[in-house]
């Protein structure tokens, strides 16, 4: 005996659509129709009327399609002289889904998440029976969201991991260390399908395994994210995450075609939260229209949970007044060492850069262009309306240095030694130098200010003692007054940061 909960999938079907006007309940056409197409040998399935349209819906074998369409013009050449029947046609290349479910609003709402918004729908509500009528090209798709649902299967959540440098790589080596375990206790099913560089992007519909950087060494296809999306629509691919992980100013103009073809989003990248504010709008609106989120937790202290934090106290209703601290991993650990130790500031850059502290490029860092950019993060999710270009800035790059090529500048580092060495002997004693943004001004005014500069406190202040790459973020607000919120640890590091991107993919997953 055949399971009564199975899902059914029957493909080659075409929807054969009859439009008119004042048509609709009246006595004999429905009859008209079927007679019509019984006489033809044509077998009907689904139907639907809809009451707005004055149409009526039905379903026949994709092989007869263009018959049914003839025999109903035939029928009906009468009212379509009179202008009663407008159109018939038939809407090839789609497939019947029949399934039973009791959590019908569920399913609906997991399809409509993935852009399948079903083209006829039929309901036999005292059985909870539903067929739905759905395109070709997402049949598969629907068929595993609905199987997942009703058999309480894992959830298969696809990623596309773009960017597999410090952060990227080390990510995909955790999802593919914990999949099993998050299969087995949150019946979700991680499969990374995408890894792509600057220059290649290699796919793998069933999930790339261990050995996923020997794949990327032989792929061919170009990275471009029209290669992803045609890949995704190819495979119908469901529940889709991309996550960014690149440093990229290019790769975020694809977020929003992204969230069009039915993307969420994750990034470690933090260019696009600091586009003109215009975009970063427009973005937020594609999204809500899409039913897409976009996560970036640490897009500000690495894996600390401070985006989050601020987010909750902003929508609680709690004024924040202010938030200040030492924003960077990398430059903590620079001058927390440099402040301290007999070395030259080269030989400390050096170092920060070899475990992975910095941005590709250190100019990031060292031109306060990565601190400002976070501060511009939280002060937007305050609502505030800041621009890059409002920030004031402390360019610690020598101007000599600030247009070459990265490898130049790279091969020129000791030129800083004899800058910084001047800036460490100039300070009071027992001071160390500290790299600081402020959020301050009045927050509940459109725009705050915001200042990145480099500071000399005194050693036993608590930014004094800050130790190793950590950061520290005071958060001020009204309830807790001069008693600010503090949030401090690992500001950077690849570990942290794809921990905390791994976080961003769970979430997405459980609300899938
Ligand atoms: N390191 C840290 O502690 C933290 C980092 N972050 C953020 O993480 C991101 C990644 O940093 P990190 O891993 O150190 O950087 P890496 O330089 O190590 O890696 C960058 C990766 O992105 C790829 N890439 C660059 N441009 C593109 C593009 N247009 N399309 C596709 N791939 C591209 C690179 O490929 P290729 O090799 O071909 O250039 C490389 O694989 C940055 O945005 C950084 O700000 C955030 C928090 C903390
Ligand atoms: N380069 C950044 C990395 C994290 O965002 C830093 O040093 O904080």
């Amino acid at each position: 005996m055949k399971n009564k909960t199975e899902v059914k999938l029957i493909k080659n079907r075409a929807i054969i659509k009859f439009e008119g006007k004042n048509f609709l309940g009246e006595i004999g056409i429905d009859g008209r129709i079927f007679k019509a197409l019984t006489y033809a040998r044509i077998s009907v399935g689904v139907i639907s009327q809809q009451a707005i349209e004055n149409g009526i819906s039905v379903l026949v074998s994709e092989a007869d399609a263009e018959k049914a369409v003839n025999c109903l013009i035939n029928e009906f050449e009468q009212e379509r002289k009179s202008g009663k029947v407008s159109l018939i046609y038939s809407i090839n290349n789609v497939s019947v889904i029949g399934f039973v479910s009791k959590d019908f609003n569920k399913i609906m709402s997991e399809l409509g998440r993935n852009n399948i918004f079903p083209l006829i729908l039929n309901q036999v509500a005292a059985e909870n029976r539903v067929n739905i009528v759905v395109t070709s090209s997402q049949d598969e798709k629907a068929k595993n969201i609905i199987e997942a649902e009703i058999f309480a299967r894992p959830k298969t959540v696809h990623l596309a991991i773009i960017g597999h440098g410090n952060v990227g790589s080390t990510l995909i080596d955790q999802v593919l260390e914990s999949s099993e375990e998050i299969r087995n206790r949150k019946k979700i099913d991680l499969k990374i399908v995408a890894v792509a560089n600057s220059k290649k992007i290699a796919l793998n519909r069933s999930g790339f395994s261990e050995n996923w950087n020997e794949e990327i060494l032989v792929a061919e296809r170009p990275s471009k994210v029209e290669e992803l999306i045609a890949f995704s629509q190819q495979n119908q691919l469901e529940n889709l995450i991309v996550v960014d992980n690149t440093a990229s100013k290019e790769f975020v103009k694809n977020y929003p075609v992204l969230a069009e073809n039915g993307f969420d989003l994750v990034s470690s990248n933090k260019i696009f939260n600091t586009l003109p504010i215009s975009e970063y709008r427009n973005f937020r609106h594609i999204l809500n229209k899409k039913n897409k989120k976009y996560l970036y937790e640490t897009n500000v202290g690495a894996g600390l949970p401070l985006i989050d934090t601020i987010k909750l106290l902003h929508l609680s209703g709690e004024n924040i007044t202010r938030i200040k601290g030492v924003f960077s991993g990398s430059l903590s650990y620079i001058f927390n060492n440099f402040s301290v130790r007999d070395e030259k500031f080269s030989t400390i850059l050096k170092e920060a850069m070899e475990k992975g502290f910095t941005e590709p490029d250190p100019r990031e860092d060292l031109s306060g262009s990565d601190v400002a950019r976070k501060l511009l993060i939280l002060a937007r999710e305050l609502d505030l309306i800041n621009e890059f270009g409002d920030i004031k800035i402390e360019n610690l790059v020598p101007e000599n240095l600030r247009n070459l090529t990265k490898d130049d500048f790279i091969s020129r580092l000791s030129e800083l030694d004899v800058v910084f060495d001047e800036v460490k002997k100039s300070q009071q004693k027992s001071h160390v130098l500290r790299f600081t943004g402020d959020l301050h001004g009045d927050l509940q005014k459109e725009k705050g200010e915001l200042d990145v500069k480099l500071i000399s406190v005194p050693v036993d202040s608590a930014l004094g003692q800050l130790k190793g790459s950590d950061s520290i973020f005071e958060i001020y607000t009204e309830s807790y007054g001069e008693n600010p919120i503090v949030i401090m640890g690992a500001g950077a590091g690849a570990k942290v940061t794809a921990r905390g991107v791994f976080g961003d993919i769970l979430r997405l997953s459980e609300n899938k």
